[in-house]
């Protein structure tokens, strides 16, 4: 397993793969990894005979309120976790918008990178002491009308942060597929937008929802879950799981649904981002179960967000009538 740092050396070992007539599947993440990320790595090895996991935690895709500092990092527990599936590459920059001194920090753990409105900036404390080094990024892929509802009402930065960086991945590893998990439900459409927008030549893969023991949708952010805060935090899968039921009992109100989650995760003490059923394609809210839509929930518990979501399909009567 080839640990790459530099973008460079990262294209020509990707071309070299395909040169020798072989696929190559990326598998972004942030790191921190977890059996979800292992099961979208079971999932590349399906589509192409190399992987290549990219882990870097990208300041361009959370606002100056957010917890880029704080977000866990453990690149050597990483890499032994990815060790036994057969990956071919771990791709590891320091940083892709070359802002900072290759020497000053550790790798990709550096804070406090952007202004008032969100945008990245140089930072005093990171900056090269050879300023010709650090250029500014200005150029940013907004998915327009995908960005804008759920995680976007709270993040209005968070899509053109992961849209570009998944852009530059792509540039930079020029994979034949990629992998993302339907946990991020909005990231995967946006994602699978940009591509056909932009005329991307990558696949775009999407995974289920791998979840823990209890039913938690697995996230790199549990890990600053309190057990009681975990605890509590199972309402959001479980009246979700709930919902979906009461949909195959012939709920179909989107109202009703939305009511009874709502209520089930503030009564466990949680803080209701957005509770929404929307169609699966345009992520606009559904009034009615009258097709297959999702049901999607960002929540927060002892000051992590959690998101999760399930799909719904109309009843079987609605189908046949
Ligand atoms: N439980 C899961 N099931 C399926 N895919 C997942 C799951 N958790 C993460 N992924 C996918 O793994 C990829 C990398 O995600 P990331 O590294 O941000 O992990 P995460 O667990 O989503 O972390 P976070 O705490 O930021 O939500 C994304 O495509 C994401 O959708
Ligand atoms: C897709 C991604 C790797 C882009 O930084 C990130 O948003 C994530 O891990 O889901
Ligand atoms: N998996 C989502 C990454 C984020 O919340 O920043």
């Amino acid at each position: 397993m080839k640990v790459i740092k530099e973008k460079q050396e990262m294209r020509s070992w990707s071309r070299a793969m395909r040169k020798a007539g072989n696929r190559v599947a990326l598998v972004p993440t942030m790191g921190f990894l977890h059996s979800g990320h292992l099961a979208l790595v079971e999932e590349a090895k399906k589509h192409a005979q190399h992987v290549v996991v990219s882990i870097y935690v990208n300041p361009g895709q959370f606002a100056p309120n957010e917890d880029f500092g704080s977000y866990p990092r453990d690149i050597d527990g990483d890499l032994q976790k990815l060790q036994p599936f057969g990956v071919d590459a771990i791709f590891n920059p320091f940083d892709l918008y070359e802002r900072h001194s290759r020497l000053n920090t550790s790798a990709n753990g550096i804070a406090g990178s952007h202004d008032t409105k969100g945008f990245l900036q140089s930072d005093d404390s990171t900056l090269c002491e050879d300023d010709t080094y650090g250029q500014e990024h200005e150029t940013w892929i907004q998915v327009e009308k995908l960005s804008k509802p759920l995680c976007g009402q709270n993040r209005p930065i968070f899509f053109r942060g992961v849209a570009t960086v998944v852009a530059k991945l792509f540039n930079i590893v020029e994979p034949d597929v990629a992998i993302f998990g339907k946990k991020d439900f909005q990231q995967w459409r946006v994602i699978c937008r940009m591509v056909r927008d932009l005329d991307f030549a990558v696949d775009i893969v999407g995974c289920p929802i791998a979840r823990d023991f209890d039913g938690i949708a697995m996230s790199s952010r549990n890990v600053h879950l309190s057990p009681t805060d975990r605890c509590q935090a199972l309402s959001i899968s479980r009246s979700l799981r709930e919902a979906a039921e009461s949909v195959t009992e012939c709920e179909v109100s989107a109202q009703l649904l939305v009511e009874h989650v709502r209520k089930a995760i503030t009564a466990a003490g949680g803080k209701i981002d957005y509770a929404s059923i929307v169609d699966q394609e345009t992520l606009k809210d559904v009034r009615e179960i009258r097709a297959p839509v999702v049901f999607a929930v960002a929540a927060w518990f002892g000051g992590v967000r959690l998101l999760d979501n399930i799909e719904l399909q109309p009843p079987q009567s609605l189908l046949e009538s």
